[in-house]
């Protein structure tokens, strides 16, 4: 062994830093779909609702797409609240917005923290995924029974077999957009997909990411009985971008959305586009995120039609807390910060009523 391959072993305490690795089975996604099945008239309610966000994306119809809810849901109790809230403003507007719930159970952090209920559902660090997946699939059945189509973020793609079957909308994140998994992944839904820009701010990670999921792939996977799989998939052309704003600052305004049309174009996509008002577009203050919105909406109303959609982030409460898993306040975020349901139901109400005078 020469010095330079003896530097590459690992050292001692490396070597036991290794052996405490642990792996811990979980049920496979079959398993869990068994446990918690869809029922027949469900199936058919999500495929309907998957059907109608198509029809908007195909300017088949002029609502406006709406996919608002939580940051993350980490309190079933407190989500079903917020459903049942969103449930009943949908027969108020529903003539005018699609409401779609946030119900995000997975979260990709910029370091490290919570990364959701599939993944932590106790709060606590203790990592318990068998029983996240469990009451993540359950939270998801119970909010599609009230009759409303959920998105979710899908960051790990072996997770996704666990509850895409509930999906009518999912996001591709800022942080997974430029990913080829990702992209993969997103060609063999049967949900609509937002990719967004990245978190710098650029779209052509998004542009290039649309194009890859409309191709067909073959890709490394599990089967939903959990063994290895070279998986294919048919292609998704059901997709869009969305502009969350970046480093360099916000990007909803008619400038950055007309930009993002005419690239789009130029690849040879159809300019579809959800402006998401929080995050980078409301510096992260959730108050703002009422502004960005009425933007949005003046634009499409002055004939911006590649706008399709807005998303928001709002829980019952406004605000965020910190992760104190003895001290939570209900109904109010523990990541990114949100409009409460007060401020959420008034906005989307006003919104709808402007769209019903043109
Ligand atoms: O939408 C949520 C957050 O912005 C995203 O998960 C990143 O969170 P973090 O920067 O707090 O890790
Ligand atoms: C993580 C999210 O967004 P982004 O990927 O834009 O940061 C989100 O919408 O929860």
């Amino acid at each position: 062994m020469n010095a330079a391959t003896a530097e590459l072993k690992p050292t001692p305490s490396r070597r036991a830093a290794l052996s405490t690795i642990r792996t811990l089975p979980l049920p496979t996604a079959h398993e869990l779909r068994q446990a918690v099945p869809l029922s027949t008239a469900l199936e058919t309610q999500i495929a309907a609702s998957q059907q109608a966000i198509r029809a908007i994306l195909d300017g088949e119809d002029d609502r406006l797409l709406v996919v608002t809810g939580p940051c993350s849901v980490h309190d079933p109790a407190a989500a079903l609240e917020y459903a049942e809230r969103l449930a009943a403003l949908n027969a108020v507007v529903g003539d005018r917005l699609l409401l779609v719930m946030r119900v995000y159970v997975e979260k990709p952090r910029t370091t490290v923290g919570w990364k959701g209920m599939a993944y932590d559902p106790h709060l606590d660090g203790s990592d318990d995924m068998a029983a996240g997946l469990a009451m993540a699939r359950h939270l998801m059945r119970d909010i599609a029974e009230m009759g409303l189509p959920i998105a979710t973020e899908l960051l790990q793609p072996m997770a996704s077999a666990y509850f895409d079957d509930l999906l009518s909308w999912v996001a591709i994140g800022a942080r997974t957009t430029e990913s080829q998994i990702h992209r993969e992944l997103a060609s063999g839904l049967a949900a609509a997909v937002g990719f967004k820009n990245g978190t710098q701010g650029n779209i052509d990670v998004a542009i290039a990411a649309m194009q890859s999921a409309a191709h067909s792939h073959r890709h490394f996977g599990v089967t939903a009985q959990g063994g290895p799989a070279m998986i294919e998939t048919p292609g998704n052309s059901a997709t869009h971008l969305v502009l969350r704003g970046g480093r360099s600052g916000p990007n909803h305004d008619a400038g950055s959305v007309a930009a993002s049309r005419r690239a789009m174009a130029q690849a040879g996509l159809e300019p579809r586009i959800m402006v998401d008002c929080s995050h980078a577009n409301s510096h992260k203050d959730h108050r703002r995120q009422t502004e960005v919105l009425h933007d949005v909406l003046e634009q499409r109303l002055a004939g911006e039609r590649s706008l399709i959609g807005v998303m928001l982030e709002s829980h019952l409460f406004e605000g965020k807390q910190a992760l104190n898993p003895v001290a939570l306040r209900y109904g109010v975020s523990i990541t990114d910060a949100c409009l409460g349901w007060d401020a959420t139901g008034s906005l989307l109400t006003r919104v709808a009523e402007r769209l019903r005078q043109v």
